[in-house]
């Protein structure tokens, strides 16, 4: 058993900032990190086109502004360099190959006691910490949903997080579900690689690009969302027209308006409307039935597919391991409370990154955390012993 001050469970951009904050005030942490490496989602579970959507200023972590040479908007491979060169500025220093099993509050002790799996050794180790600090991501289950007969689907069938590049489906009929950031960007992916690529779009949403969303959030400094979002969706209409004819519906409220309401992040277009508009991409509604390479939609129409892609999103699943998730978590892995202070649970347990607001959202977390966390500390000394 081991006796913590502050354990974090996960060590992506939400974890490796929170303990890079602590580090800076002295405050001694732990990070558990379930694979052999940080960024997992970015360096394993990401596809090769990505780059980020929102502009430089936006994706840096506490403390290491990018660098002046780094493009507005860059690569996966710049952003993960940052983050691994962030680790080693910071003297953050995961314990890999630790996935948190369990963790509950010892009410007499006043402390979490967190079992941690050991996934090279198979060994269960124990820690125990006075602060839990839960950074496992909004992403961290992949979700396919279920569909009637997709068991008796002949083809291959891959979720969004398991797939890197269209080269291995050229001339295949891929199909497409889920028509969110990943959705879109893989759709357009396949087809540059000459995949005959379809796309299942089931909702309204919002599409911009990803100049107007930078727009938008500098206007959002001295504009109520509204106006903001009105700004944006007049210069949308000029750039994309109405997309309805092909299927794609926007929703009654303005995208950053929408997106605070549902969670729902606008579609930033990086070329996959272009060819939707060309019929190179084609948009099809919900499925009824799989019957083995045969897929039946609403609208009566019945194709043969090689592929399935699922980009049809994540769930954050802190529940699985974490007894009280309920003292800062939901159901559905959200902060239960509304903001500012929706980061802070009950007896020590807080939570970073799970508020839906991208790479800004965890900055602004995990200063809130470390700072709420130096508080405590210094109205208790005893703490620290
Ligand atoms: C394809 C894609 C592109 C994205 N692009 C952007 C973007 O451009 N801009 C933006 O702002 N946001 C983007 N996002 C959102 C992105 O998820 C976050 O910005 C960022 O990665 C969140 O960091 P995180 O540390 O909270 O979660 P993650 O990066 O998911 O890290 C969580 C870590 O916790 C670990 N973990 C999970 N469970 C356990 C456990 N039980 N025990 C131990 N370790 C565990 C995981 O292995 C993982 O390493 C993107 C998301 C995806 C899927
Ligand atoms: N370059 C970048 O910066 C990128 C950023 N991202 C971010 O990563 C996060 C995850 O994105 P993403 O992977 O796209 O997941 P999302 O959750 O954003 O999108 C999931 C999509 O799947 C659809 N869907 C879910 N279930 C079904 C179903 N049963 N039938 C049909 N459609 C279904 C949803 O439709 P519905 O709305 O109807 O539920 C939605 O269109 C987002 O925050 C996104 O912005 C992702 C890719 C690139
Ligand atoms: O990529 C994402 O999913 C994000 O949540 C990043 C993000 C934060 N705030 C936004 C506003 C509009 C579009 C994307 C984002």
């Amino acid at each position: 058993m081991e006796g913590i001050l502050v354990a974090i469970v996960g060590a992506g951009p939400s974890g490796l900032a929170t303990s890079a904050c602590l580090n800076t005030m002295s405050i001694p942490n732990i990070v558990l990190e379930q694979e052999d490496c940080c960024a997992s989602l970015w360096k394993k579970r990401a596809y090769d086109r990505l780059k980020l959507h929102l502009a430089k200023q936006y994706c840096s972590l506490p403390h290491l502004p990018h660098r002046p040479s780094t493009p507005k908007f860059m690569s996966k491979d710049t952003f993960v360099a940052y983050i691994d060169d962030y680790a080693e500025k910071f003297n953050v220093k995961p314990r890999y190959n630790r996935m948190v099993v369990s963790s509950y509050y010892d009410k007499t002790e006043k402390k979490w006691r967190i079992e941690a799996k050991n996934t090279v050794t198979g060994e269960i180790e124990l820690y125990v910490a006075k602060f839990l600090v839960v950074a496992t991501g909004e992403n961290s289950k992949p979700f396919i949903p279920e569909i009637r007969g997709l068991e008796s689907f002949k083809g291959d069938i891959v979720h969004a997080s398991e797939y890197k590049s269209g080269l291995v489906y050229g001339g295949k009929r891929v199909l497409v579900v889920g028509c969110g950031n990943s959705g879109m960007e893989i759709s357009r992916d396949l087809s540059d690689f000459g995949a005959q690529t379809s796309i299942l779009i089931r909702s309204p949403f919002h599409v911009l690009t990803r100049e107007m969303v930078f727009l938008g959030m500098k206007l959002l400094n001295y504009l109520p969302v509204n106006v903001v979002d009105n700004i944006l969706l007049l210069n949308a209409k000029l750039v994309f027209g109405s997309l309805t004819k092909r299927g794609i519906h926007r929703p009654a409220q303005g995208p950053f308006a929408f997106k605070a309401a549902t969670g729902k992040t606008p579609v930033i277009d990086r070329g996959a409307i272009e060819k939707i508009q060309a019929g190179e991409i084609e948009v099809l509604p919900e499925i009824v039935n799989i019957n083995g390479s045969y897929v039946e939609f609403k609208n009566g129409v019945v194709k043969i597919f090689d592929a399935i892609v699922f980009a049809t999103g994540y769930r954050s699943v802190a529940y699985n391991w974490l007894k009280e998730y309920y003292y800062v978590l939901n159901d559905n892995g959200k902060p239960i409370k509304k903001p500012p202070k929706n980061w802070k649970g009950e007896n020590g347990l807080y939570c970073v990154g799970l508020t839906g607001m991208g790479l800004p959202g965890v900055s602004a977390d995990a200063t809130a955390i470390a700072a709420d966390i130096k508080q405590i500390i210094k109205a208790d000394k005893s703490l620290l012993h």
